[in-house]
């Protein structure tokens, strides 16, 4: 007999769909199986029968051998995988096996059998510990949460209002009702708190993660423990919305915003819209959760597609820390003069180290300075691989890319004239790390950011040393601006946030809205210090709307003039996008291949834009350039990618030095 597989094709031979084997058994679909392709043996899996009448001529080759020891993958894992397969425009055997721990891409039937061997007894639930009582509007949300009918519900609750606490509520209600919960969250570094109120609040029950972080052979055993039922819960960063989970009952997705839940490369899913597809898939109910929410997600809940459920205050009576802009314009003209913090700024920090509180500044660069440069001749430090600088690291003394990652010893001198006084351009924040402890003599600074987490446990003994009050100000990038439950912390700055005001990518107002409320939101968590909690908006723009948004922490009424504007011209999530890019070595490749994709007639109610290049157009010695496709219908949108990415396979064909072509549906970044 023969069964259809799914095999792991890259995608430029365009065998995107299951192929032929031959079987001596009829393995159900979902089995996985090793097969042979070409002249290796990879993984499948067992899609189903295969189609009706063999293609003459074609010798079917056997299944080498079937992985019956595991349980198939189930139906509705599937469908999923074929769903985002389909409308993410990738090959269905290469999603289906890139969403798999490797390891299990690995194994053969007997190395399979000994990793099941490995497995843990099941989890005994321990009682739980003493819960305090829910706030009256958690309670009414929880409430609600009962008793909705199906849908997704967009839990709107401002920084510190009890959000975790109304999902380890819900999880609660799943697990003792016998169903396994997945939590998706951003990042992998706001993983481990999380993870420890969860695994504090259900003792006994089995928590597993799902992150890069793990080791393949411990990524591999949790989702076994997944799979097989036997975790009661899954927690992880976006990968883990294809973890099968044959108990499933609730998903959670916090801080919902959080673009890191688009996949950047290969098959660029978004895990939160699939989770939502997912909890439609298997009629379980999902939670949205976060202070600042997508405006697709807002828009969906004033349409009255999602339920929204709202936390408007904080818990124990905290308030949100008050506004404090300061007007950089008053400060002397004379720049010798500038100090990096506005002297009332200073002293609002100076205050709250002699009161034993905590202070965060926030600045998303990281390095030392964004660029150095040759007053004598002009010279700057770019990267020759890149159309970008090369950021200088004090630390280490390096230039490096934050591109391509080309690094050099910083040069001691100009490398064009010689000229010995080269220096630092701007300001990332290990220089205003540096900048502080000179202005706060005798206080204790701390830095976090990707360079200071670099290696493993770094991050988690960072923030260890705050909790523990054994730091006055912290210096940091928007990994720390986000998430965190900070109880010491009262007074929150962001030193420069300008740039965004007036960046090209029209969701660049929206993310820095939410990373300033994020970042808000760490400040004054503690209810006994809240009355003095601030919020410093460094800015040459003090009357700019977005900040005048901010200071009555009025998300709605931001998000209402941000989806005025884009139903005004157009934008997402009043259209849908796609962007089809191309990289080659030379732009003009790139740009014609484009310009003949351009070409395919498109139907009315679609725009196809000219092919731009993207705002770092080179990268490590590549061209890329973009083409920007638009429709007011997502049906019509995804009918015409199905029909004009085929055409693209053979298109590619003519374009013999184009490197490499993407579709990105729903595209984050312009
Ligand atoms: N009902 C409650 N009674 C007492 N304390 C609570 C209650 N609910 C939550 N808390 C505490 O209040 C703080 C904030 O709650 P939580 O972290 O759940 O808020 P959040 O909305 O998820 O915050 P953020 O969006 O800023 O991450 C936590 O320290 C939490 O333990
Ligand atoms: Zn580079």
């Amino acid at each position: 007999m023969r069964l259809a597989v799914a095999v792991e094709a890259p995608q430029h031979t365009g065998l995107g769909a299951p192929l032929d084997y031959l079987a001596d058994r009829a393995w159900p679909a979902g089995t996985l199986v090793r097969v042979p392709l070409g002249r290796r043996t990879v993984t499948g899996i067992v899609w189903g029968d295969a189609g009706a009448t063999p293609d003459a001529g074609l010798t079917l080759r056997p299944i080498a051998q079937a992985l019956d020891a595991l349980p198939p993958l189930p139906a509705t894992w599937r469908d999923m995988v074929a769903f985002a397969a389909g409308y993410y425009q990738r090959g269905l055997g290469e999603l289906a096996l890139a969403v798999l721990p490797p390891e299990l891409r690995k194994v053969d039937a007997t190395q399979l059998a000994r990793r099941l061997g490995r497995r843990r007894p099941a989890s005994v639930p321990a009682p739980s510990p003493a819960l305090r009582p829910l706030t009256p509007e958690q309670a009414a949300a929880l409430d609600q949460l009962a008793r909705l009918p199906p849908g997704p519900v967009l839990l709107h609750g401002v920084t510190g209002s009890g959000k975790t606490e109304l999902y380890l509520r819900a999880a609660a209600q799943a697990l003792d009702a016998g169903r396994q919960v997945l939590v998706l969250v951003p990042e992998i570094n706001l993983t481990p708190q999380l993870e420890a109120r969860f695994a504090e609040r259900f003792p006994g029950r089995r928590l597993v993660a799902q992150h890069s972080g793990l080791s393949p052979a411990q990524r591999l055993q949790h989702w076994l423990a997944a799979h097989l039922g036997e975790a009661d819960l899954v927690l992880g960063t976006r990968l883990s919305v294809f973890t099968p989970m044959p108990r499933l009952g609730l998903i959670v997705v916090d801080e919902e915003h959080d673009p890191s839940f688009k996949q950047q490369d290969g098959a660029r899913y978004s895990a939160r819209d699939l989770a939502v597809w997912r909890s439609q898939r298997e009629q379980v109910p999902v939670i949205l959760g976060s202070a600042t929410p997508s405006l697709e997600s807002w828009q969906r809940a004033e349409e009255g597609r999602y339920t929204r459920l709202t936390l408007a205050e904080r818990v124990g009576g905290g308030a949100l820390p008050r506004l404090r802009i300061f007007d950089m314009n008053r400060l002397p003209r004379d720049r010798s003069q500038q100090t990096v913090l506005a002297p009332p700024l200073q002293a609002a920090i100076e205050a709250r180290i002699a009161r034993g509180e905590q202070s965060l500044l926030l600045l998303n660069r990281r390095g030392y300075a964004p660029v150095l440069h040759c007053g004598a001749c002009g010279w700057k430090s770019g990267c020759p691989h890149c159309s970008a600088w090369r950021v200088f690291h004090k630390a280490d003394r390096t230039l490096r890319c934050h591109h391509c990652g080309f690094t050099e010893r910083v040069p001691r001198a100009c490398p064009d004239c010689g000229n010995l006084d080269i220096a630092p351009l701007g300001r990332g924040t290990e220089k205003l790390a540096e900048q502080i402890a000179a202005l706060l003599p005798g206080a204790r600074i701390a830095r976090i950011d990707a360079d200071s987490t670099r290696l493993k446990g770094a991050l988690e003994s960072q923030l260890a040393a705050v909790h523990a009050g054994e730091v006055d100000v912290l210096v940091g990038t928007q990994m720390v601006a986000k998430g965190h439950d900070f109880r010491r912390m009262t007074l929150v700055a962001a030193v420069n946030p300008d740039g965004a005001l007036f960046a090209s990518d029209f969701r660049a107002p929206e993310r820095m809205f939410a990373l300033l409320m994020q970042a808000a939101g760490r400040a004054g968590r503690d209810a006994a210090h809240a009355g003095e909690a601030e919020m410093w908006i460094q800015t040459w723009h003090p009357t700019h709307p977005l900040y005048r948004a901010l200071a009555t922490h009025d998300f709605a009424a931001f998000a209402a003039t941000q989806l005025d504007e884009r139903r005004s011209v157009g934008l997402p999530p009043f259209s849908f996008l796609a962007l089809l890019r191309a990289e080659a070595r030379e732009a003009a490749v790139a740009q014609a291949f484009l310009a003949d994709a351009a070409a395919v007639a498109a139907p009315p109610g679609l725009v196809c834009y000219a092919p731009v290049p993207p705002p770092v157009a080179r990268v490590a010695g590549v061209e890329r350039m973009q083409l920007l496709v638009e429709s007011t219908s997502r049906p019509l949108l995804q009918q015409w990618l199905a029909a004009w990415v085929p055409q693209l396979h053979a298109l590619k064909a003519r374009h013999k030095r184009l490197l490499r072509w993407a579709v990105d549906v729903d595209p984050l970044g312009l």
